[in-house]
């Protein structure tokens, strides 16, 4: 994965973690929200069947002192009294022995048949019962020493505090046996029960999840609004300014198109006469503070990314701009050496852009050298031969560069047409008086010979070095020892 790529992703996941942190906590918001408003009507609901019941408990206890009194009808019409004078209630009724005896309600039949089966119970639900016939009542016991009284109310008021509350949140009343029997199973299914501690009654309402989940959106759009606006800018952040920090790559790339990297010289000379054969051009990054940036720094990266194909080009543009005129008195032609990795030499305009850069100097003057760098094993050497050809052909010269240090030197050397082999100075650097890698470097010396290969030997550096391999007839030499790399203006030639 690039660079480039894994920079996309970071920011990616980033910003989608705290839209989805975002989320959750609007989720979260949302549900607390909305268990403590269903809470708060679920107490309300509560508070106002208690309100009721109240109601009918006071009622009870006003008629409680006519218990003690036989069932005549004066205590009936007081029963009654008490009933008109109260708002939601409708009947009163006195039992005893599981039989009602005196009521506010004139047909004790009717009321007996009723509210019989329901003698058990303190607080229940009275359907189709013949004293009122269509209409529900709620029936409440209250217990006294000298009696039961039994207060009746119309379910409708109940149906109104249900139906005023549930337009804000669903909620389910349970009575006295409701709340015993399903209780139990409801908690389990997600409902919240809250109980009464007056009387045997009960609130339900679902508190599960997806109840909640439509007002995800209308409660928490806010939330999720600004979730998202802040998952952006982390992104937009991140990118810019974290994760965006200009890659080598980047800057690379810039510091060509701003002519940052120029060419410096390193002269390659004559071993007998120490006169110059040539230079091979370097490329050096000039930082704009003037710091010099050497190209094991850049090259490497260039190379792998493909940067260095119009590194080179921008290179041979400034050689060919500044060059020439420092050429004048010099032995020709005058040898000028690139390195070329082979995909650029393969390019169908390779060959036009060299012409153009001979073109640069007056006729006959330079010989264009293409140092090959080739780090890998070379592939398809067939068609790389006959790309090598064509340059020959076109008065282009082939060193293979580092010579002793690639995978397969050797190999290149029989499938190639090569005219130079540069000798890296690896093998150089163990050449002193007493050291024993004279020998290596005299077989790759004598095998050029052979070959009728010219050799030069980088990294010369010692009169040692200059004399030993002057006398294996070395042809060209290049080092410290004659001129470090320079830039055109400190170039001097011999
Ligand atoms: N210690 C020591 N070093 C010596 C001596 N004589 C020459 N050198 C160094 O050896 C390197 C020779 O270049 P190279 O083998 O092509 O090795 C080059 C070449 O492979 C690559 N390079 C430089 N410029 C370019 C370019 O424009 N294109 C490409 N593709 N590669 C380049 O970077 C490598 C390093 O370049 P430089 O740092 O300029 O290093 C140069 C040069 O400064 C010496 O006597 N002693």
């Amino acid at each position: 994965m690039t660079h480039y790529k894994a920079k996309i992703i970071i920011t990616v996941i980033s910003a989608i973690s705290v839209l989805i942190c975002g989320m959750i906590l609007t989720w979260y918001q949302v549900i607390s929200l909305e268990q403590r408003r269903s809470m708060q009507t679920a107490y309300k609901t509560l508070n106002s069947v208690e309100t009721l019941l109240d109601e009918a408990k006071n009622t009870a206890d006003q008629a409680s002192v006519l218990l003690s009194e036989p069932c005549s009808m004066q205590v009936r019409t007081k029963l009654e009294r008490i009933v008109i004078s109260a708002r939601h209630i409708r009947l009163i009724a006195f039992y005893k022995g599981r039989k009602i005896y005196c009521s506010s309600f004139s047909d004790m039949d009717a009321i007996n048949k009723s509210y019989a089966g329901f003698i058990n119970s303190s607080l229940a639900i009275v359907k189709n019962n013949t004293v009122s016939p269509g209409i529900d009542a709620i029936v409440l016991q209250t217990q006294y020493p000298q009696g039961i009284i039994v207060t009746s109310l119309s379910t409708a008021w109940i149906s109104e505090i249900m139906h005023f509350f549930n337009a804000q949140h669903h909620m389910d009343l349970l009575i006295d046996n409701d709340i015993k029997s399903s209780g139990a199973s409801l908690l389990e299914t997600g409902y919240v029960i809250i109980k009464s501690k007056k009387y045997p009654i009960a609130v339900s309402f679902y508190s599960a999840f997806n109840i909640f989940s439509y007002k995800f959106i209308t409660d928490g759009w806010v939330s999720l609004l600004l979730s998202a606006i802040l998952s952006i800018i982390v992104g937009v952040l991140l990118w810019r300014y974290i994760l965006h920090s200009p890659s080598l790559y980047e800057n690379l790339s810039k510091a060509i198109d701003r002519g940052e990297i120029i060419p410096w010289y390193q002269p390659i000379v004559h071993s007998n006469s120490y006169g110059t054969y040539g230079v091979e051009v370097l490329a050096r990054w000039i930082s704009p503070s003037g710091e010099v940036i050497s190209p094991e720094n850049f090259i490497p990266l260039a190379e792998q990314s493909g940067l260095i194909i119009p590194l080179t080009k921008k290179l041979m543009a400034q050689v060919g701009k500044e060059l020439p005129e420092k050429l004048e008195g010099q032995l020709q032609p005058f040898h000028v050496g690139f390195n070329f990795i082979t995909a650029h030499l393969q390019e169908p305009e390779f060959l036009d852009e060299c012409r153009a850069f001979i073109k640069k100097f007056p006729p006959g003057t330079i010989r264009l050298t293409a140092e090959i760098l080739e780090r890998e094993p070379f592939e398809r050497v067939s068609q790389l031969k006959e790309t090598l050809r064509q340059l020959q052909e076109n008065h282009i010269d082939i060193a293979l560069d580092d010579f002793g240090t690639g995978h397969s030197n050797l190999n290149y050397l029989s499938a190639l047409p090569i005219d130079i082999i540069k000798i890296d100075k690896l093998f150089i650097n163990g050449l002193s008086p007493d050291s024993g890698s004279q020998k290596i470097i005299d077989y790759v010396i004598e095998m050029a010979k052979t070959l009728n290969i010219k050799v030069v030997v980088e990294g010369v550096e010692t009169q040692f070095q200059v004399e030993y391999l002057k006398k294996k007839r070395v042809d060209y030499f290049q080092g410290y020892y004659f001129s470090k790399p320079v830039p055109i203006n400190k170039l001097t030639l011999r």
